[in-house]
């Protein structure tokens, strides 16, 4: 398996963003160091997850970037992404590891170290750990662990931690000195005005 890119750039569909203009944007900046989570409303259809799903793997595919899928691993499989990213309310992580085979990149969420541990156990191959801050961007979480709850859960296992929630770039070296592998993101890159300039930022603070 070629090793895990350190910016997870997760798509923003909500209504008013266009997440292939911003996935382009960082692919020409982070290229092959860029793993792109897509993640759709829950009232998107399939057919709507596998159509963006699809552009989105053809972008990946010209950079040589990873193509993950949030929650909808049929939509990993159909479209032959890398692999998907399930959390609490998704497929448990056993039955995941079962529907994306051996050698697919699964992600799981994980927020403590018990749960981390287990989801190991059952077959992830990274954890996202998080909310790391206030995110305003999913709402329903519960209150940030910060670069120490990061922390706690990295001395629990022995696969990469990618950190998410509220992540910016001056945020990163905390989240590394915590021993995060790498983070995720939303609105860092979705919202700025410049997203290629905040990806460089980002992929900048993540490999000095
Ligand atoms: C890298 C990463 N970490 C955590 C999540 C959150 O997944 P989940 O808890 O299943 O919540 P939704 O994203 O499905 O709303 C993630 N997607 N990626
Ligand atoms: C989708 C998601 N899951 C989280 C978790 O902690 O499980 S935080 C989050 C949203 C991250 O967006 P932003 O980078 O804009 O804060
Ligand atoms: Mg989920």
């Amino acid at each position: 398996m070629p090793s895990l890119g350190r910016l997870h750039l997760i798509t923003d569909t909500r209504p008013g963003r266009d997440p292939l203009a911003v996935v382009r944007a960082a692919l020409t900046v982070a290229q092959a160091n860029l793993v792109v989570q897509v993640r759709v409303e829950d009232s998107a259809t399939d057919r709507e997850a596998y159509d963006l799903t699809r552009r989105v793997l053809a972008l990946c595919a010209s950079y040589r970037a990873t193509c993950l899928v949030n929650d909808r691993l049929h939509v990993a499989l159909a479209v032959g992404a890398a692999g998907g990213h399930v959390g609490a309310d998704d497929l448990p992580v056993a039955a995941a590891r079962r529907v994306l085979g051996p050698t697919g990149v699964l992600g799981a969420t994980a927020r403590a170290p018990g749960p981390a541990r287990e989801a190991v156990a059952a077959g992830a191959s990274y954890l996202g750990v998080g909310p790391c801050h206030t995110t305003s961007t999913k709402t329903g979480l519960p209150d940030p662990i910060g670069a120490d709850g990061v922390r706690a859960v990295v001395g629990a296992v022995d696969v990469p931690v990618i950190a998410i929630g509220g992540v910016t770039a001056a945020r990163v070296p905390a989240l590394r000195a915590a021993g995060a592998y790498g983070v995720a993101v939303v609105g860092a890159v979705s919202a700025a005005a410049d997203p290629a300039r905040a990806t460089a930022e980002l992929i900048e603070a993540l490999t000095c």
